[in-house]
């Protein structure tokens, strides 16, 4: 993995505290030096960390993680800012400036705000930034129960178009089950995603700070290599050899080619508003054509989806084969169903001659 350009780095919480829990100063110095090393070979990092709830958890006096959501959001307040002053000072020693950039699935989920966090980063690296990603967990909700950090590393490194993913845990390598369970077996490759099958995977590390697990990792894993940018998986320990292309962890070879930031946007970082039920041929014309939604194949809709919002496509059994945008309303989608183009346009008007779902908008699932 050497001659990685660009690289996205993501590192855990349990990387980063101490056995107490808190924000371990020395972790976090010795993961800059090597960044500043990754630097020093001219390569570009964009650093995705974890660590916001677990820093904030002593200034507040909380001995653990908080179970309510308000709590862990109050956490990540405090401790979001502290964590970026710690990687800003550590950073300012090797003359390198940090930069903060906080996403939500939202910021994902929209088109215009994706093309503005694009632009944010590039423009960052450019100026020679390295920016310090990490989840807005004080206005977010769902990011800080499914602890996504992973999956919004593998995005990032779409965003970004890295060359490489290097996701650091408290764990040398991927497993084929949990390394406390004996005999466990040690994985050093993963040529396809098929060589997943065997692998039994158990909760986050004992540490307890960790919140996704190898579960997490492993859906980071799958999006970064179908959209063929490479992954290594491995323990903060060893990511100066990482970093450094030397063999350690788990490499997750790339299986896919590179696909439109818009097409993986929307397979990954949407969340459905709502669906749209359509018949065996435009499943058919979807799958196989990989034609447009027609209002013709439309049978039913659910949900309260506005123009441009994603929409799952349900099959006659109910199980969702596309997603897109949509190019109408919900409260429209009744009295197009089942119409041809050429009727709806008579009838309607030129405008309504458009597709429901435009195939440059729909991603097969
Ligand atoms: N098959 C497996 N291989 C490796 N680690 C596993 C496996 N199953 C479960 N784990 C656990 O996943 C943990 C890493 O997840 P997590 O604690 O969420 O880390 P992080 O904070 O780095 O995201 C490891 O400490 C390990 O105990
Ligand atoms: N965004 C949260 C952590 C979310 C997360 O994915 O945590 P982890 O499993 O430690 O990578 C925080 O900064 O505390």
């Amino acid at each position: 993995m050497t001659g990685a350009r660009r690289v996205v780095v993501k590192v855990g919480s349990s990387s980063l505290t101490t056995a107490a829990g808190g924000i371990d100063p020395a972790r976090v110095s010795g993961l800059v030096d090597v960044l500043a090393k990754t630097r020093a070979a001219e390569q570009e990092v964009v650093l995705v960390s974890s660590g916001a709830i677990a820093a904030g958890l002593s200034p507040l006096g909380l001995a653990k993680r908080p179970r309510a959501l308000a709590k862990q959001q109050a956490a990540a307040s405090v401790g979001q800012g502290l964590l970026v002053h710690r990687y800003t000072d550590e950073l300012a020693r090797h003359g390198i400036i940090a930069g903060q950039v906080l996403l939500t699935v939202d910021d994902l989920n929209r088109r215009a705000h994706y093309r503005n966090a694009d632009a944010t980063l590039s423009t960052l690296l450019d100026l020679g930034v390295l920016p310090i990603v990490n989840e807005n967990d004080t206005v977010a909700t769902s990011e800080i129960r499914f602890g996504d950090n992973d999956r919004l590393a593998a995005l990032v490194a779409h965003l970004v178009k890295a060359d490489l993913l290097v996701l650091l845990s408290d764990v040398d390598a991927l497993y084929d089950a949990p390394p406390s369970q004996q005999g466990s077996q040690r994985i050093d490759e993963v040529a396809s995603l098929a060589d997943l099958a065997g692998v039994t995977i158990g909760k986050a590390g004992a540490a307890g700070v960790g919140t996704g697990g190898m579960v997490t990792k492993l859906e980071a894993a799958r999006i970064a290599v179908e959209d063929g940018v490479p992954v290594v998986l491995t323990s903060a320990a060893q990511a100066e050899a990482a970093l450094a292309g030397e063999t350690v962890g788990t490499l997750f070879h790339a299986v896919g080619k590179r696909r439109p930031a818009r097409l993986l946007w929307l397979q990954h970082a949407t969340e459905a508003v709502g669906s749209i039920t359509v018949d065996a041929g435009a499943v058919a014309a979807i799958r196989k054509r990989g034609a447009s939604l027609l209002a013709a194949g439309i049978t039913g809709s659910s949900g309260a989806f506005h123009v441009g919002d994603p929409v799952d496509v349900v099959d006659p059994s109910g199980v969702a084969v596309a997603r897109g945008l949509v190019n109408y309303d919900a409260d429209e989608i009744p009295r197009l169903a089942g119409r041809s183009s050429g009727y709806l346009e008579a009838n309607l008007g030129a405008a309504y001659g458009r597709e429901v779902i435009h195939r440059d908008d729909l991603v097969v699932l």
